[in-house]
């Protein structure tokens, strides 16, 4: 298996290349040559196994010779037994057609953590006898870094720098990663900054020799494909759980970077049988406005009570429209040039009735938000947090032929977003225990000017130099 790049000229690279990399020399998102993909019976055999052994079995195709199948299985069987459900992603039903596929039961409760614990150990594997050092740096809007954080916290041969924007990230997704005192952990608020801003600092990294010439750069973010890679597993999990092969299922996935809900897209294009993909965005809605009129155009970042999908950029989009548009990746570098410059720009009819085959989309509002909590509430007894009600919100509102069961995914725990639960339900979620001194802990974060010379000064000013 080797990866291409969306942008149609870097190098191809293997599995192993691509999770060191991150982002792909020209700008671009590697993505797989081809789709490997399984068959009926294939599918239908893994009902039943054990997460760590479905996860293997799923990613085997895209690690290729990167790591050996045994080994895999080791790596994966190790990043799972960290959870604290022994299902891993458990999946409960609401009513007849309504499911809810739970995510936030890894270290820092939010669905990051299915990919991040593997991606931690990845780094490892791949670093090891290597002599490289590698220095990390992402962007979150609250989750990916807490996750990220936790994965490779006190690891020798990595330092993570992790910009978030200031005051805009809840209380608890703040402490969760600046509270990780450790060596090689680097917490950054950015000053007057969405995290738009921030992503497009790390992007702009990539891209400056004066940094990649010294340092050895790499991501967590979703634009590393090993993060999609590991999202994929638990479409199988949970479509296997309700009938597939046999029977059809659709998910509605709560979005902003459009990493998870491409991480459907892609279990899909392996044969999983899926009727929908539900694009779920809170009134930062430049998805649900390109998927449904093709127009892809950025109005700002308005802030609301699920932070985490305050996100107009959405990186992933751009392997959609490579794959669904046809896979010429000259047209598309600049197509997105355009973007980069404009922050506009139409979708051609080719990446519309590629995308228009398998996905949907909806928007909530706030109301809307409140209210898809409180029917949660109501009728199941369910305490969800605000971007998992985004979700449901548009699953409630999606019509599907009889018979096929709708899957909200979960993506985090209701208490990292406690105050926006209790206004809409009146009920506070508790911490779990394995966080519950969060409020008790030292913090530790640097805050910095929204400008990418004072982040690049700030990495470079810590950062271990490696070789390629
Ligand atoms: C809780 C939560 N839900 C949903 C999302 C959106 O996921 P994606 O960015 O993969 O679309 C995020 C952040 O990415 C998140 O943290
Ligand atoms: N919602 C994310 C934003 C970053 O998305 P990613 O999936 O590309 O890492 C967050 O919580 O940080």
């Amino acid at each position: 298996m080797d990866y291409v790049s969306t942008r149609g000229s870097a190098p191809a690279l293997d599995f192993r290349g691509v999770t060191l990399a991150g982002l792909a020399g020209d700008g671009g998102l590697y993505v797989p040559r081809s789709w490997p993909s399984f068959s009926a019976d294939e599918i239908a055999a893994m009902a039943g196994l054990p997460y760590a052994e479905l996860a293997a079995k799923v990613m085997q195709p895209f690690v290729g010779a990167s790591i050996a199948p045994d080994r895999l299985l080791e790596l994966t069987t190790q990043a799972y037994g960290r959870f604290a459900h022994k299902a891993v992603t458990p999946l409960k039903q609401f009513d007849e057609t309504q499911w809810l596929l739970e995510l936030f039961h890894g270290p820092t409760l939010a669905f990051k953590d299915v990919a991040l614990q593997l991606l931690g150990l990845l780094f490892e594997e791949f670093l090891k006898d290597s002599g490289q050092h590698l220095t990390i740096v992402g962007a979150t809007s609250g989750d990916t870094g807490s996750a990220a954080i936790d994965a490779v916290a006190g690891r020798d041969k990595i330092d993570i720098f992790m910009l978030h924007p200031k005051g805009r990230v809840s209380d608890v997704q703040r402490r969760q990663m600046t509270s990780v005192i450790a060596p090689n952990v680097h917490n950054i608020a950015v000053k007057d900054a969405s995290f738009d801003d921030a992503q497009a600092m790390v992007k702009r990294m990539f891209a400056d020799t004066a940094m990649t010439d010294r340092f050895r750069i790499s991501a967590v973010n979703s634009i590393n494909w090993a993060r999609l890679m590991a999202q994929v597993v638990y479409y199988f999990a949970a479509a296997v759980q309700l009938g597939a092969p046999a029977r059809k299922v659709a998910f509605s996935v709560p979005t902003g970077n459009f990493g998870d809900v491409f991480a459907g897209y892609v279990a899909a294009k392996m044969g999983l049988p899926i009727e929908k993909l539900v694009v779920a965005t809170n009134v930062n809605d430049i998805l649900h406005r390109a998927l449904s009129t093709g127009d892809y155009s950025a109005h700002g970042v308005t802030p609301t009570d699920a932070p985490s999908m305050d996100i107009q950029v959405s990186s992933n989009f751009e392997r959609l429209l490579f794959d669904a548009g046809g896979r010429d990746g000259i047209a598309l570098a600049d197509q997105m040039r355009g973007f980069e410059a404009s922050k506009a720009m139409q979708l051609t009819n080719a990446q519309r009735d590629g995308a228009a085959a398998l996905f949907t989309s909806a928007r909530a509002d706030a109301a809307q938000t409140a209210d898809a909590m409180r029917w949660a509430w109501d009728n199941c007894a369910e305490v969800i947090d605000p971007h998992t009600a985004i979700g449901l919100h548009a699953a409630l509102n999606t019509k599907l032929p009889a018979g096929v069961p709708m899957v909200t995914l979960a993506t985090a725990h209701p208490a990292k977003f406690a105050p926006a639960v209790e206004k809409a339900i009146g009920e506070t979620p508790a911490l779990p225990p394995r966080v519950g001194d969060l409020f008790e802990r030292e913090e530790r974060y640097d805050e910095l000017d929204g400008t990418y010379e004072a982040v690049a000064a700030y990495v470079a000013g810590r950062a271990t130099e490696s070789p390629l």
